[in-house]
C-alpha cells in the first residue's frame, strides 16, 4: 500500500484566488459573442455532451467579458441520496462550466484544482443555473470562480465553487487520451471546429 509520504506534495493546497499581479486579458476576439452558445467541446462528455444517455447536457452561453452561464436539469439518473443530486455530480457540472470560460480565453486548459461549497440541496427535476467568471490569469494559470441557483438566474443560491485551470498544448489530449477515442474524436467536425478556435501555444 502507499503510504501518504509517497504522494508527491505541491506543498500545501494551492489557492484558487488570483495572486494580485494576476490579469484580466481580453476575450479573444474569435470567441463565441455574447448570448451566443458555448458549443459542447465533445459530443460523449458525461457533463455536456449530447450523445451520453445519462448525462448532465449542460448548456452554457457566454456572458459578457470573461463570463459565461450555463444550466442543466437534475434527472432521475444524478441522485446520490433519494431524490436529490449527487454532490460529485454537481461538481462535475461546474468543473466544465467554469472549463469552457477557457473557450472565451481561447486556449486548452485542463483542471488543477476544484472546490465547491454545497449551501443547499438540490432535488431531482430541479433546474441549476450557473454564472461563471475568469477572475484573474497569470501565466499558464487561469482563476475562476461561479455561483449556481436553483430554478432561476436570480433563485436561491445552491453552491458557489471556484477552480484553477492550467493551460496546457494540445498534445496534453491527444497524447494522453485513449488512443481509440482521440482517433474518433479527429474525426469529428465538432470537436475538429472547437480546436481550431482554439491557441494551442500556452
Ligand atoms: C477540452 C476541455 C475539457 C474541459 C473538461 C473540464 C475540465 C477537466 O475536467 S480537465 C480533467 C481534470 N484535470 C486533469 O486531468 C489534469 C491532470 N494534471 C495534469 O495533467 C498536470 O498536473 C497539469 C497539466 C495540470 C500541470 O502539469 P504541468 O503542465 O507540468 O505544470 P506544472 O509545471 O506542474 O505547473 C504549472 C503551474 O501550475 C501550478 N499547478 C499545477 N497543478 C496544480 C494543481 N493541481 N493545483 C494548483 N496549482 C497547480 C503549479 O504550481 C505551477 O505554478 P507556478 O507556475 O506558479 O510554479
Amino acid at each position: 500500500m502507499t503510504s501518504d509520504a509517497a504522494i508527491p506534495s505541491r506543498g500545501g493546497l494551492l489557492p484558487t484566488t488570483p495572486p494580485a499581479d494576476a490579469v484580466l486579458p481580453e476575450r479573444n476576439p474569435n470567441a463565441p459573442a455574447p448570448g451566443q452558445p458555448i458549443p459542447s467541446h465533445y459530443t460523449r462528455c458525461f457533463v455536456c455532451g449530447d450523445d451520453h444517455d445519462a448525462g448532465l447536457r449542460l448548456e452554457v452561453i457566454a456572458g459578457e467579458g470573461l463570463s459565461l452561464t450555463g444550466s442543466f436539469t437534475v434527472s432521475e439518473h444524478h441522485q446520490g441520496a433519494p431524490g436529490l443530486a449527487h454532490g460529485g455530480l454537481l461538481t462535475a457540472a461546474f468543473d466544465d462550466a467554469l472549463g469552457s470560460l477557457n473557450w472565451l480565453l481561447s486556449a486548452p486548459a485542463v483542471t488543477g484544482r476544484l472546490e465547491t461549497d454545497f449551501r443547499r440541496p438540490v432535488p431531482v427535476g430541479s433546474t441549476l443555473h450557473i454564472r461563471a467568471e475568469v477572475v484573474g490569469v497569470k501565466g499558464r494559470k487561469v482563476f475562476t470562480k461561479a455561483v449556481g441557483r436553483l430554478g432561476s438566474a436570480d433563485g436561491p443560491v445552491a453552491l458557489t465553487a471556484a477552480a484553477l485551470f492550467i493551460q496546457v498544448p494540445i498534445e496534453h489530449f491527444t497524447s494522453n487520451g485513449r488512443p481509440e477515442d482521440v482517433a474518433k474524436a479527429r474525426e469529428d467536425r465538432a470537436v475538429r471546429r472547437s480546436v481550431e478556435n482554439l491557441e494551442v501555444n500556452p
